[in-house]
């Protein structure tokens, strides 16, 4: 689940091989283009971590976050 720290909300997920991971990722992709907020992540193989904070609040996390967060969730 996210969890907020030093003003982002944070999750892991893991997922069976990179082909999966990536397919993930694509979709994120294209749900923060559409709601014009961009994730934060990092990604190694199956792994990837997600950050979300808003750059133009000063880097804290607002809505827009929860939103995108909320959005991930549904995929
Ligand atoms: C111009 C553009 O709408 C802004 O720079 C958007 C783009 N995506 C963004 N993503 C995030 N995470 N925070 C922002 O403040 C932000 N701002």
């Amino acid at each position: 689940m996210w969890q907020e720290k030093d003003n982002q909300l944070v999750r892991d997920f893991k997922f069976a091989d990179f082909n999966e991971a990536f397919g993930f990722m694509t979709r994120v992709a294209l749900i923060a283009e559409k709601m014009d907020h961009h994730p934060w992540w990092s990604n190694v193989y199956n792994e990837i971590t997600i950050k979300l904070s808003t750059h133009d609040a000063g880097n804290v996390v607002t809505d827009k976050d929860r939103k995108l967060a909320a959005a991930i969730d549904k995929i």
